[in-house]
Order: C-alpha cells, then structure tokens, then sequence
C-alpha cells in the first residue's frame, strides 16, 4: 500500500527526483558530447590506416551515429525535465484494481518520471494507458486499457493540482463542479497569441478522439471553437507516444492554411515533447509543383479577393473543382493517347528502330506508365539495344540525344499549353498564350493543372508522411482531395467546420469524402464550443443561423453593434475603448472583409497614433498573408487571416454596401475569434 502524501509533500519529492534525473542526464550529454568529440579525433588520426574496403569506417561511423542519436534522446530528456520542473503534475487518479482492498495513486503530468528507468513512475504521462482514467471519469466503476488487457476497477478519488514555478498554487478532490471551475478558469484567461496545450482539461468527448488508434481516415466537423485543431494536434501528441517503433514525428505533416496559423500552433507539439513537425501550405506545395508549367499561381485569398468584388467567379471556381470537370479532363487525357503522338523511326549511329516498334512497346508494353513519362522508358529500351549492340554504355550526353529523339514524338510536354487546349475544347476560355515567365495561372486552373500533371506523368507518392492532418477541410475542393489522396497513401486526421467556409455557400466534405476515401472513414461531430462568452457564441450562431449547439457555461459583455458614417469614425471609436481598456486586454483585432479595407485601416491607424501617440506606435500590427505571426497589441487583418486564430477582444468592421454573399460566412468567422468581447461595427455608405 502506498503511504498518503499530501499535495506539498509528493511535489517536494517529485521536485527533488527531477533535480537527481537532471543531474544524471547534464553527466550523461556531457560524457556523450566526450565520447563523439573522441571518435572524430580516432577517426582523423587514423583514417590513412583503415581497410582499403572501407569496412572499419562504415564502423566508425554507425557508432558516431549511433552516439550522436543517443545524446539527441539525453537532450530531449533533459528538455522535459526542464519543463517539469515548473508545473510536474496536474492530476491523481486513486484506483482500486478489482479484487485489491486499497487504492493505487496515479499522478499525471506532461510526462513520464521515475526514479530510474524502469521502476514505478512517480508522474504518468498524460498519453500513458492509466492516464486515460482521470479524463473519462468521475468516481465510480472504471477501467483503462493497456498493451497487458483491460483493467477493470473503480475510483475512489480523483485530484487536481495547480503548480507553478515549482510552487503549489492548489490541490483540490475533484468532481464535476471543481472540473467545470478549473476549465472556465483556463477558457477566461487572456493574453496568449499561441494556442495552448489542453492536457489538464481535456474532455470526455475529445479525449474518446485524441486516443483513437483504430481508424485510418478521421473527419472532425466541429463547431467554432470547439477544440478542433488543439484535439488534431493532441491525437498526433498521443500517436508518436504509443508507436514510436512505427511512427517518428518527421512521417507527420500537417497541411494548414498559412504561416501564421502555421506559427499559432507551432509550439503544441514541441510543448508536449513531440519535435521537428512538418507544417505546409497546400497552395504554396502547389505553387511549388507547377514551376515548370506556369511562373505565378493565385492562391485561395486571390481567389476570395477577386469574388468579393464579382461574386460569379464562384460559379467558375466550383465548377472547374467539381467531379464532372475532372471526369471531362479524364477524357481528354484519353484522347491524349492518340492524339498527342506523332511517333516515327529512330536512328542512332547505325541502329534503328522501327516506328511499329516504339508503338508497339508504347501501347502494349509499357501502358501502365503515365502517357508523358511513357515515351522515356520506350527510349531507355532502346538505349539499352544500342549498347548490347555496340557492347559498350552510352554517355550521359549521347543517352540525352537518344532520349530527346523519343520526346521529340510528343506533340508538347506543356501542361500549360495542354490544359489550355482542353478548356478551349470544353467550351471554356483558354489560357492566354504566353512564354513561361509571363504565366500566371488563376486560382480556378491551379489544382485541374496540378491533376492533369500528376495523372500524365509519374507522381512522386509521398511514402515517408504516415499520418496527415488536414485543418480548415472546409476550404479544400474535391479535386484537391483527389490529388491528396494520390500523394498521401496514409493515415489521415481531417478536421474543420463547415458553417466557416471560405465561399459563398457552405461546403460540407463529409458528404464527398467517403466517395473519395472509402466508407470506413470514421466521422466525428464536435458540438459543444470552449472558446467564445455564451454571448459571443449565441450572436455568432444567429448571424449564420446555427442551432444546437452546446455552449460552456462562461459568460461576459454582451456583443456591442453599432453604425458609423465611415470607416475613419469607426477606426477612432476602435483606438479609443482600444486603449481605454488596454491594460486588461493582451490581444485584440480589427477584421475586415477585404485586404484593400484592412491595409488602408492599419496604414490609418499607425498614422493616427504616430501623431497622437507616437510611444503606442508598435502595439499595432497590419497582418497580411506573408506575415509569418501575430503578435500581442491590435492586430488589423482581414476575416480569412484571423481564421483559426483567437483574440480577447475583436472588432468586425464590415460596409453596410457590401452585398457580397461571402459576407455572412466573413462575419460569423470574426464574432468567433473574440474570446471575451465582441463589437460588430457596421460603416455607412
Ligand atoms: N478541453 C479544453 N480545455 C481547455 N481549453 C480548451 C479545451 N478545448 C478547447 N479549448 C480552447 O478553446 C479554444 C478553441 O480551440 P481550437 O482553436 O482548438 O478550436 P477549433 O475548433 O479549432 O476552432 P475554430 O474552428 O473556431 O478555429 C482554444 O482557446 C482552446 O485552448
């Protein structure tokens, strides 16, 4: 049985076990830094004597290798512990084991701590299978699952702890009361412009999504603010915890929409001893794939921008995202077959081929290659004659000239040039004739362009990703789908909220994904919301005709609505209350529609209190979409910057004339970014 310890009395020695594992681990990276320093020194000195097969040297350097993974794992160890040091616990689970008389204490922290490797830990990782008993119950009959089988028993306490700097601030047995207190008091806090980490307070009902193993393809629709992209990211947390033999964080990418969310989360998993994350942009990876095909691409903001001002550029984009679009395109890429070759007889320094040959190998023998990376292998066929023939190997140069003989049977190689003759085929409006330098390709073509290259030649599937989590899933079309599932053979966390799509009318994936991925891809719905007042959620669910919806029991100011005659006169009134109560507010935010409106405000306001202010000056920050994060003071941005991000107070300032159907999906996206307040400012005009 283990002894009762109060809250004061299992820190102090918690705190003076890290202090001893510390010190161990500094002993340990210090001899490992000796021992690889020693090796390269070997390795100098000698290395004019080592086998001429080079045997003792591959030796040499697995073992350097090996040491150098060994001190990376010390390092990280050390990193934890450090971090332990402030806060090492938050939780106790007393459980009584079926069949024992007494309770065993399980206290949970960030993570794991012994006082060796191997003995009983003092501290559980939150990811540890017992961890799982302090977030799906309360007192009573319970049980967890751990690699051994399932225990079964029942829980005769559960406590909280709050620690910080080493120091306990308090410790309470906790029930439901307790725990909805402890959460309100994170959801009221103020002043992060980074996300936090939810381990103490995670719920029931994302924990169940957080520890799921099971299913291959996960698709989270959630609310606003319910908890989405901390849940994703907690779940990766978890996965890399319990199959580190399968899974290394480096076969993790994330898709997100830009580099400031990008920024926003990017300390998660580091915080919870998870680094070297991949992080991407979807439209810049596309950017980046099309290099070859077009100098410039527009990305989904050009997009936006330019369907405020003309709301039909919709239609256009949906329609060329859609599935009978790609089938139109898979037809033509059919007719590509035929139509595309001009084949005829090879000659290359006295060997030939016949052009009934290269057809007959192009059709039959090598069919199952892309059209356009067909014709490299029939000419590698044919390089391989010629040097049986004049039994020697062909140089790089002369296999270039054959190879190029072979492509020249194309009638083009150009995407650009290709997608262009398809849409004027279709009936649509071609791509202007231009030399590669001068292209830019419109936001519509960008992934039909990326489709017909990825489907023409051979795609590179992207084998090392095991696990790829989509945020904002709203705002990918079905034909990115397409091509994502075609680079990512992999498992998949999907996530994101339809009522905040980025287009005119809503966009539900759930109900195209399992045509893509298959029926087994498990859905979840999120319903209850952490991050707005009831006030904030309850406007914001109106404005877009949401109901249903479970709100946190956390209330504030209500939502302040008012009209001005212009934007200067709305600005003034923003920079007055701004600074008004500026000392209990850390983050705030301006939020517009378009980046003309957002820009001409942040260029207003810095000039305003450069005048008038001048030592207030860096407290604002203009947010465009090459800003790389958001800082404390009053950002100024636009509705689909501010997506994903939180702010305690934000200002939607929004033009009475703008008819845009875009705009009640802009509005419900800012109400939703206010943690604490929230005023809606319409401008006259
Ligand atoms: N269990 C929890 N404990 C504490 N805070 C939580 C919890 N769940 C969510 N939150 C908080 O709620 C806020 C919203 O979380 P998050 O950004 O993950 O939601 P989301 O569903 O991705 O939001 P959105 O789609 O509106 O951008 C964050 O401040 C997050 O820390």
């Amino acid at each position: 049985m283990q002894t009762e310890k109060s809250g004061q009395e299992y820190l102090e020695q918690v705190l003076a076990c890290l202090e001893k594992r510390l010190e161990e681990v500094n002993a340990s990276i210090e001899a490992g830094a000796r021992e690889i320093e020693d090796m390269h020194e070997y390795y100098w000195e000698n290395y004019t004597e080592m086998d001429q097969y080079g045997y003792e040297e591959f030796d040499n350097r697995q073992a350097l290798l090996a040491q150098v993974n060994a001190n990376q794992e010390q390092l990280l160890l050390r990193k934890r512990f450090r971090n332990m040091q402030d806060s090492p616990f938050f939780g106790r689970v007393d459980f009584i084991y079926q069949g024992d008389e007494e309770p065993e204490q399980f206290y949970i922290g960030i993570g794991n701590l012994a006082e060796r490797a191997g003995s009983r830990p003092l501290v559980n990782d939150w990811r540890a299978p017992v961890s799982g008993l302090f977030y799906d119950y309360d007192k009573g009959l319970a049980s967890y699952e751990a690699p051994q089988g399932v225990f079964e028993g029942e829980i005769s306490s559960k406590w909280q702890y709050k620690i910080r700097r080493g120091k306990l601030v308090y410790e309470f047995e906790s029930d439901i009361k307790i725990d909805d207190d402890i959460l309100k008091a994170e959801l009221g806090g103020s002043g992060e412009v980074q996300l936090k980490n939810i381990i103490r307070t995670i719920q029931k009902e994302q924990n169940a999504i957080i520890r799921n193993t099971e299913d291959r393809i996960m698709v989270i629709q959630g609310t606003a603010g319910s908890g989405k992209t901390s849940v994703a990211l907690h779940r990766i947390a978890y996965l890399l915890y319990h199959d580190r033999k399968n899974l290394k964080s480096s076969n993790i990418l994330i898709l997100s929409p830009n580099s400031v969310f990008a920024d926003y989360i990017s300390h998660i998993l580091p915080e919870l001893g998870e680094e070297n994350i991949r992080e991407m942009s979807f439209d810049l990876f596309a950017y980046r794939e099309l290099q070859d095909v077009a100098a410039d691409c527009e990305d989904k903001y050009d997009q936006i921008e330019k369907a405020v001002k003309n709301p039909d550029t919709w239609k256009q984009y949906r329609e060329k995202q859609s599935p009978e679009f790609v089938s139109r395109l898979q037809g033509f890429m059919m007719s590509l077959e035929d139509e595309l070759m001009n084949f005829r007889d090879v000659e290359y320094k006295g060997c030939s081929i016949k052009e009934s040959e290269i057809i007959r190998l192009f059709y039959f023998r090598f069919q199952d290659i892309p059209l356009l990376s067909r014709m490299e292998a029939v000419a590698e066929y044919f390089i391989d004659q010629v040097e049986t023939l004049r039994d020697r190997d062909l140089s790089e140069e002369e296999k270039d000239e054959v190879t190029e003989k072979f492509l020249g049977m194309y009638g083009t190689r150009d995407f650009y040039v290709l997608y262009s003759r398809f849409l004027d085929r279709e009936g649509f409006r071609p791509l202007p004739r231009r030399p590669l330098e001068k292209r830019r390709l419109k936001y519509e073509d960008v992934y039909p362009v990326l489709y017909l290259k990825y489907h023409l030649t051979r795609c590179r599937e992207h084998r090392d990703i095991r696990h790829l989590v989509v945020d904002e899933m709203q705002d990918y079309s079905w034909i990115q789908y397409l091509i994502l599932k075609k680079l990512f053979p992999c498992r998949m966390t999907i996530l994101g909220d339809r009522a905040q799509t980025m287009e005119e009318k809503q966009q539900d994936v759930m109900k195209f994904l399992p045509g893509i991925f298959g029926r087994n891809i498990r859905k979840i719905y999120m319903n209850r919301s952490y991050r707005n007042t009831v006030e904030i959620a309850e406007y914001a669910n109106r404005l877009a005709g949401i109901t249903g919806m479970e709100l946190f029991e956390r209330h504030g100011e209500p939502v302040r609505e008012e009209t001005f005659e212009s934007t200067e006169k709305a600005l003034n009134e923003v920079l007055r209350i701004w600074f008004r109560d500026r000392e209990r507010l850390e983050t705030g935010a301006v939020i517009f529609m378009t980046e003309k409106e957002a820009e001409a405000a942040g260029a207003y306001l810095k000039q305003k209190l450069e005048t008038e202010a001048p030592e207030q000056r860096d407290t604002i920050s203009y947010l465009d979409r090459n800003s790389g994060k958001f800082c404390k003071g009053l950002t100024v941005t636009t509705f689909y910057l501010a997506k994903g991000l939180e702010f305690d107070r934000v200002y939607g300032v929004f033009m009475d004339s703008d008819k845009s159907p875009l705009k009640i999906q802009a509005e419900y996206i800012t109400a939703t970014r206010a943690l604490h307040e929230l005023f809606m400012y319409t401008v006259r005009g």
